[in-house]
């Protein structure tokens, strides 16, 4: 770090894993430069301390969060707290003029009667969030270029979104037959101590979670309801996988045209995410393992279609931490300032 000429970007929650990507990715990226990093029981430790791994890249020691020491030392501000904290930052923030990019479910959601269904917490800043755009730059792309505020996808919608749009957007599918099986690497809850994710309790194990009503169940659904131009709901249903990192979405839909082959729909995918530089639709009989996308900005995507039960089969795989939280930030950082979508975001996985 300490790059004459990078904009100054600061990342309150610094100290968690999304705050570790962020500062792992930002270090690498030519246009930006970590100057600030922020945390609550970490403050004032050095962030070597925290993470000895990054001890010859990063000098900085976490900070308490003081918002107008930030603000001013700060062109670009990520936050990657706990929901609930960032609605309760950001104001003052975009206040004085930066952009902001949230990680959490605060700004995620064009109703905030929706976000307390699901979240709780009391909404002071409701003109501020309706400027909000949704961070996912594959569906948002130009909002998300003028946007000063915005609110990054969750890390399972992304993969589920990225294989439901090109269906929902082209009316290839019977929305409300949407099922999506999920399954997520345990650094999807975060560097916390929850007995779920203890090596003991997840490792030789795979289990359900949060059935028929996981919060990132209205996220997906206001997506898919933009994409298909009316309301709907969709099954959504995410399980704990005995791995670190990763994300792989398998989608289920009853196609409208029992014609169609998955060549066809190989073709429709290709072109819906030709200028979509990140998304790699997979060839006829190639489904994606979540390892491909791990530690890369990727999201990889099988298509299949099976013709005795005339369902479309979507698999999309990411790196949770990655394309599913900082990498995305970072993408829509780019397309904010005006840089390449692609700048700074890796884009080889660790293999095998
Ligand atoms: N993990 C994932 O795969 C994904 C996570 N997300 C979202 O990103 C956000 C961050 O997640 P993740 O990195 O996993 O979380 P972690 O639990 O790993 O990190 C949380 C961070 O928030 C800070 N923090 C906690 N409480 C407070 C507080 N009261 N005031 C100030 N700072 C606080 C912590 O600081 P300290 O350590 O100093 O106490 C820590 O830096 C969450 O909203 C999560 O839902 C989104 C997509 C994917
Ligand atoms: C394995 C695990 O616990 N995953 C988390 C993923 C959600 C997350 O991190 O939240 P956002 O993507 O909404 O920000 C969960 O199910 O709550």
């Amino acid at each position: 770090m300490g790059n004459v000429g990078r904009v100054p970007v600061g990342i309150i929650g610094a100290s968690g894993y999304g705050g570790v990507q962020l500062v792992r990715l930002l270090a690498d990226h030519p246009a930006a430069e970590v100057v600030y990093l922020g945390g609550d029981s970490s403050a004032g430790k050095p962030y070597s301390s925290l993470y000895p791994h990054l001890t010859n890249c990063v000098d900085l020691t976490v900070e308490a969060i003081d918002l107008d020491k930030i603000a001013a030392k700060c062109e670009v501000v990520f936050l990657s707290l706990p929901n609930g904290l960032a609605y309760q930052m950001a104001p003052t923030l975009i206040e004085k003029g930066c952009k902001v990019l949230d990680l959490s479910a605060d700004y995620r959601f064009e109703n905030l009667d929706t976000y307390k269904a699901w979240y709780g917490g009391d909404r002071s800043d409701s003109a501020l969030a309706a400027t909000a755009v949704y961070g996912l730059p594959e569906l948002y792309r130009d909002r998300i270029k003028n946007a000063q505020l915005v609110g990054c996808a969750g890390c399972y919608v992304t993969a589920s979104l990225l294989a439901l749009a090109p269906l929902l957007k082209q009316g290839i599918i019977v929305p409300e037959t949407a099922i999506i099986d999920a399954k997520s690497g345990s650094s999807g809850g975060g560097r916390k101590a929850e007995i779920n994710l203890l090596l003991a309790e997840a490792d030789n194990s795979i289990g359900a979670y949060g059935v028929g009503r996981h919060r990132h169940t209205p996220e997906i659904e206001q997506v898919c309801s933009d994409l298909a131009g009316h309301d709907i709901k969709v099954q959504f249903t995410p399980h704990l996988m005995p791995m670190v990192r990763g994300i792989l979405a398998t989608v289920y839909a009853n196609l409208r045209d029992p014609g169609l082959v998955r060549e066809d729909l190989i073709t429709i995918f290709s072109a819906f995410y030709r200028n979509s530089p990140l998304v790699k639709v997979l060839p006829a009989g190639v489904y994606p393992q979540s390892k491909w996308a791990c530690g890369t900005n990727l999201c990889y995507i099988g298509v299949e279609v099976d013709p005795r039960t005339d369902r479309v089969i979507v698999m999309s795989a990411i790196d949770n931490l990655i394309k599913g939280q900082a990498g995305q930030g970072i993408q829509c950082m780019n397309l904010m300032m005006g840089w390449e979508e692609t700048l700074g975001l890796p884009q080889l996985a660790f293999y095998p």
